[in-house]
């Protein structure tokens, strides 16, 4: 490979390399799949400063002596050549000198910023300990921030001050092959509610996730926001506030540049990108999912992903609390994107393991919201993905009185508010059942029904617990318990490399139910001795790789997979379809 000391030069013209079945660029880009081909192939080769600068190649210290001859940097970079893993130790070293997980999370994208490989490798070799940073809790405090921490795009913006020309917009992003997108408009971020343009740190975590926990390649992933105002007073009143300084477009204006976000999209990367609203507020989700999910590969976390991962942490959890799916009680605190969500999958996978209609099956679950059960009565007055959950009941104001009227088996925290599961709640819950199943879904920490020491502590270590966020272990009377993390992040990295790798054009509920099962099989008998409903996140490359398998399995099975013929053996082809992190060797 040709390099030149000014930077970088257009080689090679129509050059083409082969890896792994897929097609690599000059430095052996991973697994772009023969879609993905664009000819005439242009090879760019950065050298010197130039190459330090590019996060994509850029090494650090473990260039190589003679990388080092052949691309210019003698001089640029002190004598000690380092490994990989060298370079890892001293990064978790410095990692671990911050006290405070927002510095954690600046000097991780600093990292994704300077050396992307490095960053990804870190990520996937120590999961269970930078989740948290990258994702939630740490996440949501650096998108209440983001306007004081922002350096550099990691992202496209796209305003109202963009209207006409989003498909321009699209091709300034470098990238060309795209194949997940993740979308916010800032107006549900976790449970901290609109945080406008500020949103961006959330489609930016969640496809670190992406190529972190399901080995989609970095540069497939394309973080958006659209930004069209926001009603959060203080940022209005910041003068550090990035985004668009109004009030939040609604109505036709909203309608429109959704709209043409969503045909640009399609128009500049085909029909089998993959579109993920994230953290959008119900009062657009549900009707964005309805609107595109006939044309476009569309796939909303908040209901779709969330509702997988809970029906897998349900049907493992049967193991411990007993019964069949259908013989259990729910009771949902919350009733929007993610309560109406994941009620509706699992009314659908009773329906399938019992024949009987879902409309039976909606009535073992009942939803709550901020005005108290969900009952016939209010129905006039209840939004439109409520009304199937309206049973005959009298009204019902607290959740106290909820849990003692409706005896639920499960109790699901679904509110985005925090400590709403009360001591008194809980301990009903404890009385009514052996093993009570408590789900506190709300993100941040902050927001958490209720922490995993009063679920523990109010259920005298009977509960069988899972939190949105991460919490320690409890100890209680001498015994360890360790919660489970019952978040999406345990989905949509498998869920969409199922759907990339097939080739699939659209999202079926079917797709979401294989997910599940996929997720549910991969608990072992000693998670369960830990009264863990989740396997690690240590094994998360091998969970996803499953559950790509069996998603891509249900794509063809229904038809909807183009990428033909179908590989023999999915989970291998799956495995083989993952962005490794390994440093390349340049010379
Ligand atoms: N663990 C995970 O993987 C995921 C977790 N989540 C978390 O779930 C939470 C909710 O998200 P989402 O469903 O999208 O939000 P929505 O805004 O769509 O729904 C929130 C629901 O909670 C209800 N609610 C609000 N305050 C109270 C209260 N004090 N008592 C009872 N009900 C209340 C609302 O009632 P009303 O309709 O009357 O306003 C509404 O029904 C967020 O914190 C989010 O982070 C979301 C997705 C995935
Ligand atoms: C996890 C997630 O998607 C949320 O809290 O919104
Ligand atoms: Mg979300």
């Amino acid at each position: 490979m040709a390099s030149t000391r000014n930077g970088s030069s257009a080689l090679d013209m129509g050059k083409k390399s082969t890896v792994g079945g897929g097609v690599a660029d000059v430095y052996g880009e991973d697994h772009a799949t023969e879609d993905q081909l664009v000819t005439p192939w242009t090879v760019t080769v950065a050298s010197g400063s130039t190459l330090l600068r590019d996060p994509r190649h850029n090494k650090g210290l473990a260039f190589s002596e003679s990388e080092r001859d052949a691309h210019y940097l003698r001089g640029l970079l002190p004598p000690a050549c380092f490994t990989q893993e060298l370079q890892e130790k001293k990064l978790m070293h410095n990692l671990r000198q911050y006290e405070v997980p927002l510095q954690r999370y600046m000097a991780l994208m600093d990292l994704q910023e300077r050396n992307e490989r490095l960053f990804y490798k870190l990520l996937i070799d120590n999961v269970e300990e930078l989740l948290p940073v990258v994702y939630t809790p740490t996440v949501g405090e650096a998108c209440q921030k983001y306007g004081s921490i922002f350096r550099r795009p990691q992202g496209l913006f796209i305003s109202l001050k963009e209207k006409g020309k989003i498909l321009e917009v699209l091709k300034n992003w470098p990238e060309k092959n795209i194949q997940v997108i993740v979308v916010t408009d800032g107006e549900r971020i976790l449970g901290l509610g609109d945080l406008g343009a500020q949103g961006m740190g959330i489609p930016v975590g969640k496809l670190s996730l992406y190529t972190a926990l399901g080995g989609v390649r970095p540069s497939a992933c394309l973080p958006v926001t659209i930004d069209v105002g926001t009603n959060n007073e203080n940022l209005l009143k910041n003068e550090f506030y990035i985004g668009l300084k109004q009030r939040r477009t609604t109505g036709q204006e909203y309608a429109d540049l959704l709209d043409e976000f969503m045909h640009a999209v399609k128009k500049n990367y085909g029909e089998k990108v993959l579109v993920q609203f994230e953290d959008f507020a119900n009062h657009n989700a549900f009707h964005l999912l309805a609107k595109y999910s006939s044309s476009h590969l569309v796939f909303n976390d908040d209901i779709q992903g969330t509702a997988s991962v809970v029906l897998a942490g349900v049907i493992a959890a049967l193991k411990l609390v007993g019964r069949t799916l259908s013989e259990h009680t729910f009771l949902f605190l919350g009733a929007g994107e993610a309560g109406t969500g994941i009620a509706e999958l699992i009314a659908l996978e009773m329906s399938k393991q019992t024949k009987a209609p879902i409309e039976e099956m909606r009535k073992k679950i009942w939803l709550a919201d901020s005005k108290g059960l969900i009952v016939k009565s209010r129905m006039e007055s209840l939004q439109h993905f409520k009304k199937p959950w309206a049973h005959e009941h009298e009204p019902v104001k607290t959740l106290l009185e909820a849990v003692k009227a409706i005896k639920p088996t499960v109790l699901v925290g679904s509110s985005g508010v925090g400590r709403t599961f009360t001591k008194d709640v809980v301990e009903t819950m404890a009385s009514l059942n052996e093993k009570p199943l408590i789900l506190a879904l709300s993100n941040p920490t902050s927001q958490s029904e209720c922490t995993a020491e009063e679920a523990y502590s109010w259920t005298e270590g009977r509960a069988v617990f899972a939190s949105g966020s991460p919490f320690e272990p409890v100890e209680y009377e001498g015994k360890t318990y360790t919660p489970g993390q019952a978040n999406n992040a345990y989905i949509f990295p498998g869920f969409g490399l199922g759907l990339v790798m097939s080739g699939a054009i659209r999202v079926h509920d079917d797709m979401l139910l294989a997910a599940s099962h996929a997720l549910a099989k991969q608990v072992t008998d000693k998670n369960f001795e830990k009264g863990l409903i989740y396997p690690p996140f240590s094994n998360i490359r091998k969970i996803s790789a499953n559950i790509a398998a069996d998603v891509a399995a249900k794509a063809y099975e229904l038809g909807l997979a183009s990428r033909l013929p179908q590989p023999a053996d999915l989970v291998k082809y799956a495995e083989s379809c993952m962005y490794s992190p390994i440093y390349r060797d340049y010379r």
